[in-house]
């Protein structure tokens, strides 16, 4: 046997999109299979894909990541955000292989008021967090070589998030009204998945490489309307839509789930044993912006 084969599951979602992008040695084999050929909501599936494969390090940034429809589907969180993550870890125990698993700032209840460092307490307000709580513990409690990579505000060009709702809305209306009071750490789904690269091929190359939790988000920190802003911003220079943001209270955009308050992660732990350095959330922002703002190779004429 030569090289390695590496998992990544969720290879549709933000974050597993661009770790299929990512630039893997020669020797390393990355497989993405489809959710209905490795469903994390069922044991059966994931047994049944691993039967015939061996896999050298599993990478899950799959998740159940609707914050307010978790609050009423909480079953069919816990199934994709814990259960599945459990029967990994398990898979990984077995096989001494490490299990890279990713987690959110919303296992935070937003009380401190100052960055969340990785063994501070654990809170979460919601059904979406109380589910990735459960998720991080199966993947401790189950799998002795296993990074938990916990991350916030995601951000990409490609399915839904905060900033591509923003460019939708300021196509729509004349105004904007956004949260000025959570605040926290948009980041890159590209610069997670060079961060799980990185972990992963240190994992490959050491198997006594650093386990335990870990903070990725990109560097400084803004409210959900500081961010909207900045898009705002980016979009304007790109000769696309802006309009003005105002500013509103939490209690002024009721939401099903509650979100913290506060849920910026310090990252001096990820820095110090993996020598990661995240660029600023601003330099993402226009990246994202200018990405979305090129002309889609489908609308391109050929003349
Ligand atoms: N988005 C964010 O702002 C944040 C996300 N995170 C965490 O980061 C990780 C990546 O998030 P992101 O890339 O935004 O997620 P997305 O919502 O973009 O993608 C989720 C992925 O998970 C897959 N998936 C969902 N349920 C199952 C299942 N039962 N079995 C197999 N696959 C499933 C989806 O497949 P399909 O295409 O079929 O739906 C999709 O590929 C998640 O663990 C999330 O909790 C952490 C902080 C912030
Ligand atoms: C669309 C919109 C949202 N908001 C508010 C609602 C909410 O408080 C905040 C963010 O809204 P969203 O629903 O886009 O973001 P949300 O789903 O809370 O995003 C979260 O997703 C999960 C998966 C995570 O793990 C978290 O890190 C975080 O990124 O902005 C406004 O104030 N105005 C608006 O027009
Ligand atoms: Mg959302």
């Amino acid at each position: 046997m030569s090289g390695y084969t590496v998992l990544v599951t969720g290879g549709t979602g933000q974050v597993g999109l661009e770790l299929l992008r990512q630039s893997w040695p020669a020797d390393v084999t990355v497989l993405a299979p489809a959710r209905d050929q490795l469903d994390l909501a069922s044991g059966d599936s994931i047994a049944a894909w691993f039967a015939s494969r061996e896999v050298h390090c599993i990478i899950n940034p799959a998740a159940y990541t609707a914050v307010d429809l978790a609050e009423d589907n909480v079953g069919a969180a816990f199934l994709a955000n814990a259960q599945g993550p459990a029967w990994l870890a398990d898979i990984a125990r077995q096989r001494d292989i490490p299990l890279l698993h990713v987690s959110t700032d919303y296992v935070f209840d937003g009380s401190l008021d100052r960055p969340y460092h990785e063994e501070d307490p654990v809170s979460p307000l919601g059904a979406y967090g109380a589910s990735k709580l459960a998720g991080e513990l199966a993947v401790r409690a189950g799998a002795p070589r296993h990074v938990i990579l916990r991350t916030a505000w995601v951000i990409s060009a490609q399915r839904n998030n905060f900033l591509k709702t923003m460019l939708r809305l300021a196509a729509e209306r004349p105004e904007l009204s956004v949260v000025a009071d959570q605040h926290g750490c948009p980041t890159s789904a590209r610069d997670i998945a060079a961060t799980l690269r990185t972990i992963a091929l240190a994992h490959l190359a050491d198997g006594s490489a650093p386990s335990g939790t870990y903070h990725f988000v990109n560097d400084g920190s803004t409210t959900w309307h500081g961010l909207a802003e900045a898009v705002m911003a980016a979009s304007r220079a790109h000769g696309g839509a802006a309009v003005p943001v105002r500013p509103i209270a939490s209690a002024d955009f009721p939401t099903r789930a509650r979100r913290p308050g506060n849920s910026r992660l310090g990252t001096a732990k990820i820095r110090s044993d993996f020598g990661i350095a995240p660029r600023p959330w601003q330099d993402i922002v226009e990246q994202i912006v200018s990405e979305l703002s090129l002309p889609s190779p489908k609308s391109e004429k050929l003349t």
